[in-house]
């Protein structure tokens, strides 16, 4: 039996992760878990499940339910102090971490600092400050295994290979919303088209980021610390499809993919059992010749202007893969809620790296004032 701790239990990634401790719940156990606003979500998952620990955003929720459940034995929190809590909480194995932007950082942290088994699928933590994770992960002999669809198929091809023996990473990017849209289509492009993925349903941000190709080039930065793999040495191919997740290609030319259905409880899965396997009872098996064919395209950086900005960001190290994705969260808010258009995203993002002077190896508070500073920059061109 494992026990999990959840943090972003009401997202896409927490809702799917629920659903695999439902499918096998002779291995899984919920020990503790946190939402954002969503309250609704604590009720229903109260009625199936008997957790320890449940964190919320606002006091007020806070408040509300720890009169709502006094009877219970159940601990409630709130706010950041809060995603700690559950990120260490006593009774879990592994935490799952699906909490969407870098507040996912310091629980993740925290949680490094006990030893603990981390699935990671806030990849915003990597970005922001992927060298303090890395390094504490090695000092406190925490394990990272990634959710991420992508990276968690990279792991998978690389289960009995040798790291020397990689010569590069090949990320698979579906090309979004907008991958037939030329620049000057890009110019009239709305909210609801924008969150229209073709081949994955997940959570708001994500998708946004997956129309502007940032997601692929946050992924770029996640896989440079998950893999210890140089920029130089992680491409990046556009495949419609999403069928083909990632690979790895070796020095002696061998080329390894993992390949499946568009499902993210696979990848959550894995990082639950790893390094067994369980079945998925409900999950759509590949059908090779309902496939027929699959469709590789080289990148069009001029095309997709985020990804080349994660390049640089990743390149340059230091705070600025911080700015990059503190900047990047503040505009596809503003993007969500109808305060700039599609394009601006990159406008964004681009001064704020502009105006950045570069910090070599920052350590927490660097990054977390770089982080503030970044977002406060960006709020005051939306003004
Ligand atoms: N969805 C997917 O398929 C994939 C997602 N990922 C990554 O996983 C992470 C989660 O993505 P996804 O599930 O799509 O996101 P969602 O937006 O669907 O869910 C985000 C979760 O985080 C919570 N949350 C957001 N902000 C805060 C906050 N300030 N304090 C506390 N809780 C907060 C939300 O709470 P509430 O809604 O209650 O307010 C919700 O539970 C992201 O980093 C994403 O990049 C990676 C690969 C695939
Ligand atoms: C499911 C998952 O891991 C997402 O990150 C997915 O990869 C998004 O797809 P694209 O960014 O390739 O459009
Ligand atoms: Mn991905």
């Amino acid at each position: 039996m494992r026990n999990i701790s959840l943090l972003g239990a009401s997202g896409s990634i927490g809702i799917q992760t629920i659903d695999v401790i439902r499918q096998h719940p002779e291995h899984f156990q919920l020990v503790a878990f946190s939402v954002g606003k969503n309250i609704e979500i604590v009720h229903e998952l109260l009625n199936e499940f008997t957790p320890k620990i449940i964190s919320v955003q606002s006091r007020n929720d806070y408040e509300t339910l720890k009169f709502q459940y006094a009877a219970k034995n159940i601990r409630f929190v709130y706010g950041e102090e809060g995603l700690i809590e559950v990120a260490v909480a006593q009774e879990a194995d592994v935490l799952v971490n699906a909490v969407m932007g870098s507040v996912g950082l310091e629980p993740t942290l925290h949680a490094i600092e006990l030893g603990r088994v981390i699935a990671l699928a806030n990849k915003e933590t990597l970005v922001t400050a992927g060298h303090i994770v890395m390094e504490a992960a090695k000092k406190y002999n925490a394990t990272i295994l990634p959710v991420d669809s992508e990276h968690s198929a990279i792991f998978q091809c690389l289960q009995g290979e040798k790291e020397k023996n990689v010569q590069s990473i090949i990320l698979t990017a579906s090309g979004g919303s907008f991958r037939d849209k030329s620049r000057e289509d890009l110019k009239g492009v709305t909210r609801n088209e924008a969150l229209n993925h073709p081949n994955w349903s997940m959570g708001a941000k994500i998708t946004i980021d997956s129309a502007t190709m940032m997601n692929k080039g946050l992924e770029v930065i996640e896989a440079h610390w998950l893999f210890n793999t140089s920029y130089e040495n992680i491409q990046v191919v556009l495949h419609r499809e999403s069928v083909i997740h990632s690979m790895i290609e070796f020095h002696d030319t061998s080329v390894i993919a993992q390949l499946g259905t568009p499902d993210m409880r696979v990848p959550i899965q894995y990082a639950l059992t790893f390094p067994d396997r369980l079945p998925h009872p409900t999950g759509k098996r590949l059908n090779f010749t309902e496939i027929g064919k699959l469709h590789f395209e080289k990148m069009d950086f001029n095309r997709f202007l985020c990804l080349q900005y994660a390049f640089d960001a990743g390149k340059a190290g230091g705070t600025m893969p911080t700015v990059l994705n503190a900047s990047n969260e503040v505009a596809v808010e503003a993007f969500l809620t109808g305060k700039i258009d599609f394009l601006t995203i990159e406008q964004l993002i681009e001064s704020a790296m502009a105006r950045h002077s570069l910090q070599i190896n920052p350590d927490l508070y660097t990054i977390k004032e770089v982080d503030k500073e970044t977002r406060q920059f960006v709020r005051s061109l939306l003004d």
